[in-house]
């Protein structure tokens, strides 16, 4: 109809396209098996609100995405962010990374159009499945002028949350996802309501373009912990990794005793980077441990596997530690 915004769905597999063996089963389930055709099929609705057209790029739980699947995504939805058919992009995804690839896309793909990742904690087989409803409103954003600027977001459980500040924060129940800084607003029967607009730099005010990035530099995490020892720091720094996450306790502290191991690291060229295991963590440079002595990066408010999203994309242009540092403010 040509009243109605062009929405493209991106389906790459997760419990949006699940299946159980009976109605009760909401966490024993097969990820990954339902086509889009047939996810698009299943949701009269969606006509209604757009023309929606479906994409399969994967069919796969989010936990096993690899850097290349990240690449091969992120190229797909700046292709067709460029075309002028499309008004919108939709991608479904498992919810374990989730997170992770709504801030990749967030970080490099250049345009205003809404990017909307969405996912569901139940298959859609099960009593009270949570995956239409979130794919309902995924489209409806997708499809309104008034989501484009925003960046890449994501429609879970009735609200709209950024991509850089959603993380899943609890398993099993459908209030998963949630932003150390609040949602940007929620959406309810298909209308959308605005309470904020994120301030970090995204999208088309990113100085990353995934045009141009054609692979990742290899990233590990180390987690800090009572009773840490340097074994994963050491084997990480000897692996061929560019940058270490340190996902540091408390305010992002790290054990004296791997001090030295960090150090050494550094010294051998990999970019260290503290971040904090605590949830709605943030770091503060130079507090706990002299970061400018060392030469050292702080994650910021980022988690981990955040931080490392950042890092990996921040060393496809630059791996000296005080533009990468300004990288870390800024996005
Ligand atoms: N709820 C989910 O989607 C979890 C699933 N393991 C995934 O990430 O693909």
């Amino acid at each position: 109809q040509q009243a109605l915004p062009n929405v493209v769905i991106l389906a790459t597999g997760g419990t949006i396209a699940g299946a159980g063996a009976s109605a009760v089963n909401s966490a024993t389930y097969a990820a990954a098996k339902v086509g889009v055709e047939k996810l698009i099929a299943g949701l009269p609705e969606l006509s209604k609100v757009a023309n929606v057209r479906g994409e399969q790029v994967f069919q796969v739980a989010s936990e096993s995405l690899t850097n290349d699947n990240l690449l091969t995504l992120a190229k797909r939805v700046s292709a067709l962010s460029k075309q002028s058919d499309v008004d919108g992009i939709v991608i479904t995804h498992g919810t374990d990374t989730l997170e992770e690839t709504a801030y990749f896309l967030t970080l490099t793909v250049h345009t205003n159009k809404p990017i909307v990742v969405v996912g569901s904690m139940r298959p859609g087989t099960a009593l009270s499945a949570d995956g239409a409803l979130n794919l309902y409103n995924a489209v409806n954003v997708a499809g309104s002028k008034d989501a484009m600027g925003k960046g890449v977001l994501v429609t879970m459980n009735d609200n709209i949350d950024t991509g850089r500040d959603v993380s899943k924060n609890v398993n099993i129940k459908t209030s998963a996802f949630s932003s150390q800084w609040g949602p940007l607003g929620m959406i309810v029967e298909g209308r959308n309501y605005w309470f904020r607009a994120p301030v970090k730099r995204h999208t088309m005010n990113s100085e990353f373009d995934i045009d141009s990035i054609t692979t990742l530099p290899p990233v590990e995490i180390a987690m800090g912990y009572e009773g840490v020892s340097s074994v994963a720091i050491d084997a990480i720094a000897k692996s061929g990794a560019k940058a270490l996450i340190h996902g540091g306790t408390g305010n992002g502290s790290v054990a004296d005793r791997i001090v030295p191991n960090l150090q050494k690291a550094r010294s051998d060229g990999v970019i260290v980077i503290r971040s904090a295991r605590v949830p709605d963590g943030f770091v503060i440079r130079n507090a706990e441990q002299p970061d400018d002595k060392y030469d050292w990066v702080v994650a910021h408010d980022l988690r981990p596997q955040k931080a490392r999203i950042l890092a990996m994309v921040a060393l496809t242009k630059t791996n000296n530690t005080k533009e990468l540092q300004r990288i870390f403010w800024e996005y």
